[in-house]
């Protein structure tokens, strides 16, 4: 069994937007590419995967993920969804057998998360890793790749269910803090320093 993990990236000149209001444009690069080192670092460490790639636009999150030791995958098709599964096809080429897709902006992810994910993927066709609300995905790992379509966007965590139900595939759902707690707004920034200040 191969697993591979990819992690989307906007364009950083795009990303965070619901945070424009309180930080600069460099500040929120700078967040990006922090929490995208954090995530592949995690995802690397965990030793579960053929290897990591990320698919963005941007040349300059390409670079990083090479010099951080993961696959670049440029985007061939704008958008979420049609970026992911234009890179999902490409690994399915490249012989992956299970396929996680992961958001970047997790700074509380750990090793067990992930290694829960894919405990979870030998009994499960989809497993889904919730949004702190739990109304998205922050996570997808799906054994073939592909074999769910990406819906990525307002509540994707009920439509990913439905379609898993729709199609017969047996779904998990799985939620723990470090999978949940992307950092989209101002209030998640400030959870996320309670949390630290907390566990310091
Ligand atoms: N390659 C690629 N990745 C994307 C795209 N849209 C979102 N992502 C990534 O998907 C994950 C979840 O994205 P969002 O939370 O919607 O976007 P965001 O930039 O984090 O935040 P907002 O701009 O505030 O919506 C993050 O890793 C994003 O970088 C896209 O069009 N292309
Ligand atoms: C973050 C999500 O999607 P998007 O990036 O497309 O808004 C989601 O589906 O939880």
């Amino acid at each position: 069994m191969k697993y591979t993990a990819l992690v989307p990236v906007k364009s950083l000149e795009e990303a965070k937007s619901r945070l424009a209001a309180h930080l600069t444009p460099t500040q929120r690069a700078s967040l990006m590419l922090d929490m995208l080192h954090h995530v592949l670092s995690t995802l690397q460490e965990s030793q579960l995967f053929d290897h990591v790639s990320v698919v963005s636009a941007d040349p300059r999150v390409l670079q990083k993920a090479q010099a951080w030791h993961a696959q670049a995958l440029v985007e061939t098709q704008a958008g979420h969804n049609p970026a992911l599964t234009a890179a999902a096809m490409y690994e399915r080429q490249q012989g992956a057998s299970a396929l996680l897709t992961i958001s970047a902006d997790l700074p509380l992810l750990q090793v067990d998360d992930v290694h829960q994910l894919v405990v979870r993927s030998k009994s499960y066709d989809v497993v889904i890793a919730t949004s702190q609300d739990g109304s998205g995905t922050n996570a997808l790992l799906t054994r073939p790749p592909l074999v769910l379509p990406y819906l990525f966007g307002i509540n994707s965590r009920y439509r990913h269910q439905r379609e898993a139900e729709r199609l017969n595939l047996s779904c998990s759902v799985q939620s723990s803090l470090g999978l949940a707690l992307d950092i989209d707004t101002i209030e998640d920034i400030t959870a996320l320093q309670r949390y630290e200040y907390a566990h310091q």
